[in-house]
């Protein structure tokens, strides 16, 4: 099935109705002659008057909304669909959880940060939530792909803007709430209260997984009874013990009067919660907790996501840490297992909460031997700028190298017997932004070039 409203001017085929969407940077309204020269013939817009048959009507994003829900939110409403929200972990889990679901044989989709994936089949994405034309268009692939069970990461900036129009959710899971995104959202309690969106848009039964030990917790709960909660001091699910590797992760868990071991590819102790999470979203769909335990020795962690590369007696990690409390808890995990000293590279988006990036500078500092600050996506930003708002918050030993692909090395190079790398901020990216073009870029690519060069036998 396809939409037959088009809001890209570069997706217009003769005949089509092209609708002019203004958004942050761009308003669909200045690609309306594209729109005519692909063939519309006919466009929907604010205002204006064009050569083919023209709807003027107040709000274009409204009508959209409107109209994709009448039409096309019937065609996929069965879908069993699953909302994760939170500052961090909402790609782990979502990712586990379709692995965890393919490998149980149910016709399912992902999607997120990593991208689109449905019974098999992959697209690209842009943003982490897409906007409701493109989370339509997809939703409706799922469906004719034959998905019975559809589990997404909610963005903050999607709840704010509504980019999940119509949607109900059957079961929702909150991760943690820390900083992130105050460019966007100014506070904390804003943020908090757009994350919190997620838990007012849901159906029948309704089942909440929550991080019991977040702080915020208590404002995602569910009313009634559906809350079940993870925690390590009082829980639904209560951790006991946590052993940790630079391999994986071997923790124990009591569940309804029953206790369970198991193990998992994964390192960090945060990630004991995401498993978890998707453990127990899995579970309320109906299958045991035992089948669902035996599917960890398959079960790996996203592209980018504590990604590890052995050279010799050194691992290097590569993660997407791009808020503080990522930071924390990454730098926090390789203490864990270290053998030998940590060095960690760090930059910040540029476009961004600027005032994570002190912080992020800092904490950095605290938990590492030495710390090499550099670029990572300036954006339409001095980059140099953005390492000086990073520098504002460093102290001891560390230097700045503004080139990604020097950083690297020089972070390579350094490396002594048992030392660890800590390369942060890109995890799975495979690309820079610097102004407003993207050049193709990858952290794990760089390591492994640089081990090829400078490995003889
Ligand atoms: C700065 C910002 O928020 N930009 C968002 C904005 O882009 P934009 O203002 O350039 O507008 P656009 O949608 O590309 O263009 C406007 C209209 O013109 C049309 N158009 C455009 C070009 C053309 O040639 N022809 C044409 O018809 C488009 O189809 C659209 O209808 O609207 C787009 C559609 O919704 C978003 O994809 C885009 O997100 C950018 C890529 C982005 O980086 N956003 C970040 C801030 C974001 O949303 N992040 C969150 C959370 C991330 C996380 O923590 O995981 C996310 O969910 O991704
Ligand atoms: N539960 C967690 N608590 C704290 N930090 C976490 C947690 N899970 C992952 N992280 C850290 O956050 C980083 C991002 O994890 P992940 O991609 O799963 O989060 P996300 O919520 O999808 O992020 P984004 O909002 O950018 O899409 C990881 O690379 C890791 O450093
Ligand atoms: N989805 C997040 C990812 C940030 C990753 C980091 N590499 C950066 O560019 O800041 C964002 O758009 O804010
Ligand atoms: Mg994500």
């Amino acid at each position: 099935m396809e939409i037959d409203l088009k809001t890209d001017s570069r997706k217009v085929k003769p005949g089509d109705t092209f609708i002019a969407i203004r958004n942050v940077n761009r308003d669909g309204h200045d690609y309306i002659p594209q729109a005519i020269k692909n063939g519309a013939t006919k466009v929907i817009v604010e205002e204006g008057n064009y050569d083919v048959e023209t709807i003027v009507v107040e709000d274009t994003r409204a009508y959209l909304k409107d109209y994709l829900y009448k039409h096309y939110y019937p065609y996929f409403k069965d879908m069993k669909l699953i909302g994760v929200t939170g500052t961090n972990g909402k790609t782990t889990i979502g990712y586990m959880m379709y692995q965890m679901m393919t490998m149980l044989d149910i016709p399912c989709a992902y999607m997120g940060t990593i991208g689109f994936y449905y019974c098999g089949n992959f697209i690209k994405m842009v943003n982490t939530t897409p906007d409701v034309d493109v989370l339509y268009e997809y939703f409706i692939k799922a469906k004719d792909a034959g998905c019975k069970v559809l589990v997404m990461e909610v963005s903050s900036h999607a709840l704010a803007k509504d980019r999940i129009y119509g949607l109900e959710f059957d079961e929702v899971a909150f991760t943690n709430l820390t900083q992130d995104h105050l460019d966007f959202h100014k506070t904390l309690e804003n943020y908090a209260n757009a994350k919190q969106l997620l838990f007012k848009k849901t159906r029948g039964k309704k089942i909440a997984v929550i991080n019991g030990d977040d702080p915020h917790a208590l404002h995602f709960e569910l009313e009634g009874n559906q809350n079940l909660l993870i925690s390590d001091q009082k829980g639904d699910v209560l951790i006991q013990n946590i052993e940790f590797s630079h391999l994986g992760t071997t923790f124990t868990f009591k569940y309804q009067e029953k206790e369970y071991q198991t193990h998992i590819q994964m390192v960090g102790r945060y990630n004991v919660y995401n498993y978890l999470t998707a453990m127990l979203l899995i579970h309320e769909l109906g299958y045991e907790i035992n089948t669902i335990l035996a599917l960890n020795t398959k079960l790996k962690a996203p592209k980018g996501r504590m990604e590890l590369i052995v050279c010799g007696t050194n691992g290097i990690f590569v993660d997407y840490a791009h808020t503080p409390d990522a930071t924390l808890n990454v730098l926090e995990s390789a203490q864990e297992f270290k053998k030998g000293k940590i060095i960690t590279i760090i930059g910040c988006g540029g476009d961004r909460d600027t005032t994570k990036r002190p912080i992020m500078g800092e904490i950095a500092c605290k938990h590492s031997d030495h710390v090499i600050i550099t670029d990572d996506n300036p954006r339409t930003e001095d980059p140099q700028k953005i390492i000086n708002d990073i520098l504002k918050g460093v102290s001891g030993d560390y230097e700045v190298i503004n080139d990604r692909h020097l950083a690297i090395a020089k972070g390579m190079s350094l490396l002594k017997e048992n030392d660890i790398l800590m390369i942060l901020g890109k995890g799975h990216e495979d690309y820079q932004i610097i102004g407003t073009e993207k050049i193709h870029f990858s952290d794990q690519e760089e390591v492994e070039k640089y081990i090829r060069e400078h490995t003889h036998d």
